[in-house]
């Protein structure tokens, strides 16, 4: 066990000799032994004995110590006001953080100031907007074994609540893999490999059995979200969900009532109101979505970057991502995550797009308005979670005033899903007005001093104020007054926080003052004086200002509570938004990047001029290509008329390959997610599935590139494939002999041909894989060639019918300036079908095939003597190239072979 975690072994030595605020802290470490516990002390967030220690190494912070009767505690204090910044590196280095504040008034009571753990903070569950990065969702996650598995996930921050059962281990982590969780929790017998099925990034952490028990578990879900036989649809499923509520009313501390035990901790505080923000919870099914496991999430670059290809600044969801508001960029990377199969709501969104893309005046109006939107998701989180100041609930109020005119943008929208915005888009009119009339249009930061609810609003607020403003008048006049009464000119009123108000005269003039000045203070050259009924104004002022200050707070909190009460609806207007702002951002996209609307639910996937919508930004002269794949009837292989479901690519490195794959899967995916497609047309299918298996040179950045890793992923492929699934293959069985290779890649296309029935595309090196077209009525050969331009190897990254000539390898060389001399004879290797085994006689070498030279070797003097070393040379690089298996090289093992080659030859 961590020595930060848990109560300190110094302290337990000392059992209850302890004083009573190292009891209390010895308490609370006892108690949240899962999690660092900082424990206010003042203005500081304390940390002490094995625990201090880390915070101070962590923190970069001065280790200190306490002295106190007991004896003496390794210290280290973080300063309240920027402790996010520091909880976040104890975040970062794998630790919960209890947040143990000081609830009492310490002026107000005599003996040691009370704590309660009021937050934990955790990776899934921090919910302050400074400890968010960005506008993205975070995620925690529970998992539940028993009859498959049932996972439930929920965003803090937002209140996104989704909930799914899911048959395996392996299914599991492609629903997670939708999702990134930054943590999770998992119940009694769950027995999965964390870092395969979480992924290396979330913490995972086993959370009390008990919260995972299904009456329990049921009791939470219809506490907060209604019956559970309703909502969810497994056991499993319920199990997770109620554990998970569990958990996020956990780290809520003691202020969220309920223990892990299911215990409410202060029975004052009513649990339902401490996760109020979670208002729907989404119970989905997989299958209504298009499955995108991890693989082909992170290959196909949706969401993070990869860096080992030339376009690594940007991803799907960026070149996307037209969106106004944080609503929408999360709800846009929720569609690309899960892309739907439902050809109706396909249809529904591309209609809605179609029509914003025709009237680029309403988009642009739309897209001005939403981006007044303030983040309303989070907000309306903070509001039920008391976490809100009055500024959010402006923002919350600025924010319902622009629905109105976005509800007119739409007024005369046709296209059914818009139609349904402008019909069910709440602007909470009496919230607004609530919020509007109780907070002053720019408040300040705090709520508890003042300046947060407007004249007007409450007449007992107005009348404090006014007492107080009339106190503060007659102050104002005092000076002038008692100048006038005592005839000191340079008499002069003041006011500091540790004497009040006071009026001070200078020494010279002492003798003049009246006789009911009284002293208060004496200075160098002045004195102070008080008279009774400036100190009783003071007193009035005081009392006024500090009822008014917490009748403000009780006001503003009664807003709040208020608004609370409608986060329904104000998150039900939140996700409507977001679904608009989506929408917009597509039919920009769609006609800034010249996007044209697909049809989906077809047979075949028929794309016109398709382009890979990343790839295309960062080149400056993209080629578009065709795709036809299974959409019409099979003919005869080696015709180009055929219409097949299976291609096999091949073409030199660098020609397109993957670009041309990844290409058809991100049209078939933006389309399901109801987006337009960068294409000038485009028949497609409901994709269930997208698989990819990418070469192992590609992945050489992520550690994968084991041929046991290529073969497990083959195998998924073959035991999942439906023959509505596309399956992208990159170099399958390069990572072992030739033949072995060969003859899996052989093997594995009959078997998706025959069996499965998956549109697939086959990028190989592997130039005899190509035959398979010949046998196999659903395959298709297409390649991609070069061209020369003045001598120089031109890729056009043109699609043709066909096989691709072999001379890949070579290709590459010259491209990469390995000398002619070199390239030339490595084609004449290539050119010898004859494999010769003796070796060879350096005079037999054909003068036609020697290296041309350079001009330094065919001077008249020495020309001997250089035709010899050139010979020779030529002889050891003949040899050597004979040994090059050019088949089942990566380009950079191509390269490293002409490098030595090129090396030895300079050494002659
Ligand atoms: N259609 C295209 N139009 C313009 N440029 C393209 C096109 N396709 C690919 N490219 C450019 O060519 C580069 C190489 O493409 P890609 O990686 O797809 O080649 P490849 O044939 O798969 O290579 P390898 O066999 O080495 O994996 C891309 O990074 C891109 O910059």
């Amino acid at each position: 066990m961590d020595a930060a975690l848990g109560p300190p072994e110094q302290m337990a030595e000392l059992d209850d000799d302890l004083t009573p605020m190292m009891a209390q802290y010895y308490e609370l470490c006892e108690q949240y032994d899962d999690a660092l516990v900082l424990f206010q002390v003042g203005d500081f967030y304390e940390a002490f004995c094995a625990a201090a220690e880390r915070v101070a190494r962590l923190c970069e912070i001065t280790l200190t110590q306490r002295t106190d009767s007991t004896g003496k505690y390794p210290m280290a204090g973080i300063p309240i006001d920027n402790a996010e910044s520091y909880i976040e590196t104890l975040l970062d280095a794998g630790y919960r953080v209890a947040v143990a504040d000081q609830v009492e008034d310490p002026d107000e009571v005599s003996g040691v100031v009370q704590r309660a753990v009021t937050r934990i903070v955790t990776p899934g569950t921090l919910t302050e907007s400074e400890l968010l990065g960005g506008a993205d969702n975070n995620y925690v996650a529970a998992l539940a074994a028993g009859n498959g598995y049932g996972l439930a996930l929920v965003d803090v921050s937002t209140g996104d609540c989704y909930a799914t059962s899911v048959a395996s281990e392996t299914a599991v982590a492609d629903e997670l893999s939708r999702f990134g969780p930054a943590e999770a929790i998992v119940g009694p017998n769950v027995d999965v490999a964390d870092d395969e099925v979480f992924g290396p990034a979330c913490l995972v952490t086993e959370y009390d059995a008990a919260a995972f028990e299904r009456e329990r578990a049921e009791e939470r879900i219809e506490r907060y979200f209604g019956p559970p036989e309703r909502l969810l649809a497994g056991d499993a499923e319920r199990r997770a969900c109620g554990a998970l509520l569990s958990y996020a009313e956990y780290t809520r501390g003691s202020s969220g009532a309920v223990g892990p035990d299911g215990e409410p901790v202060d029975p004052d505080v009513d649990p339902k109101r401490t996760l109020d923000y979670l208002n729907h919870l989404t119970r989905y099914d997989p299958r209504e979505y298009m499955l995108l496991d991890a693989v082909a999430v992170e290959s196909l670059e949706l969401f993070e970057r990869r860096s080992v290809r030339g376009h690594e600044n940007l991803t799907l969801v960026d070149t996307l991502d037209e969106t106004a508001c944080a609503l929408g960029r999360r709800e846009l990377t929720d569609w690309l995550r899960r892309p739907l199969l439902d050809t109706d709501r396909i249809d529904g969104r591309h209609e809605s797009v179609a029509e914003l893309q025709r009237d680029p005046a309403t988009r642009e109006r739309l897209h001005d308005l939403l981006a007044d939107v303030y983040d309303l998701e989070r907000l309306i989180s903070r509001v039920s979670r008391g976490r809100a100041n009055a500024r959010d609930l402006r923002s919350l109020a600025s924010t319902l005033s622009v629905v109105p005119d976005v509800r007119d943008a739409i007024a005369e929208a046709d296209a059914r899903l818009l139609a349904d915005l402008h019909a069910t888009l709440d602007p909470l009119t009496d919230t607004r007005e609530e919020i509007e009339a109780a907070i002053r249009p720019d408040p300040p930061q705090e709520v508890t001093e003042g300046g947060v609810v407007r004249e007007g609003y409450d007449d007992e607020l107005d009348a404090l104020r006014s007492t107080e403003r009339s106190g503060k008048d007659w102050i104002d006049s005092l000076e002038a007054d008692e100048r006038e009464r005592t005839g000191i000119d340079s008499l002069k009123v003041g006011h500091n926080s540790v004497h009040g108000y006071y009026i001070e005269v200078t020494n010279a003039n002492l003798e003049s003052v009246p006789e009911d000045y009284q002293r208060r203070q004496t200075l160098k050259n002045s004195e102070r004086f008080y008279t009774p009924e400036l100190k009783e104004r003071e007193e009035e002022i005081l009392r006024a200002e500090s009822e008014a200050d917490d009748l403000e707070y009780d006001l503003f909190c009664r807003v709040r509570d208020a608004v609370a009460d409608e986060a329904e609806r104000v998150q039900a207007l939140a996700d409507r938004l977001a679904r608009l702002d989506v929408l917009v951002s597509f039919a920009e996209v769609a006609a800034r990047h010249d996007y044209c609307r697909p049809t989906v639910g077809g047979d075949g996937i028929d794309i016109e001029r398709g382009r890979h919508p990343v790839v295309e930004r960062t080149e400056d002269a993209f080629v578009p290509n065709d795709t036809h794949l299974g959409s019409g009837p099979l003919g005869d292989a080696d015709t180009d008329e055929l219409d097949p479901f299976f291609a096999v690519l091949t073409g030199p490195n660098m020609s397109g390959k993957s670009t041309y794959m990844r290409q058809v899967a991100l049209v078939c995916l933006l389309a399901q997610a109801g987006s337009f497609v960068p294409a000038s047309s485009a028949d497609l299918p409901v994709l269930d599935r997208v698989f990819t298996r990418v070469g192992a040179s590609d992945d050489i950045a992520g550690g994968r590139s084991t041929f046991m890793i290529e073969m497990t992923e083959l195998a998924t492929i073959l035991r999942e494939a439906t023959a509505d699934s596309l399956v992208l293959l990159d170099e399958v069985g390069r990572g072992t002999s030739t033949a072995d290779g060969l003859a899996i890649a052989r093997a594995v296309t009959e078997y998706l041909h025959d069996e499965v029935g998956a549109y697939t595309l086959f990028a190989t090196h592997h130039h005899d894989l190509t035959e398979a077209a010949s046998d196999l009525a659903g395959v298709a050969n297409r390649h991609f060639e070069t061209s020369r331009e003045d001598g120089d190897v031109v890729f056009d990254h043109e699609l043709a019918p066909g096989p691709a000539a072999a001379s890949y390898g070579v290709e590459v060389a010259e491209m990469a300036g390995v000398p002619e001399s070199v390239v030339e004879r490595s084609r004449s290797v290539i050119a010898d079908d004859e494999p010769d085994d003796e070796p060879a006689n350096p005079d037999s070498t054909p003068t036609a095939t020697r290296p041309s030279t350079n001009g330094h070797g065919t001077t008249d003097e020495g020309a001997e003597t250089a035709e010899v070393v050139r010979t020779k040379s030529a002889d050891g690089l003949e040899r050597a190239l004979r040994e090059v298996d050019v088949a089942t090289m990566t380009p950079v093992e191509a390269l490293n072979v002409l490098a030595d080659l090129k090396h030895s030859v300079e050494r002659g």
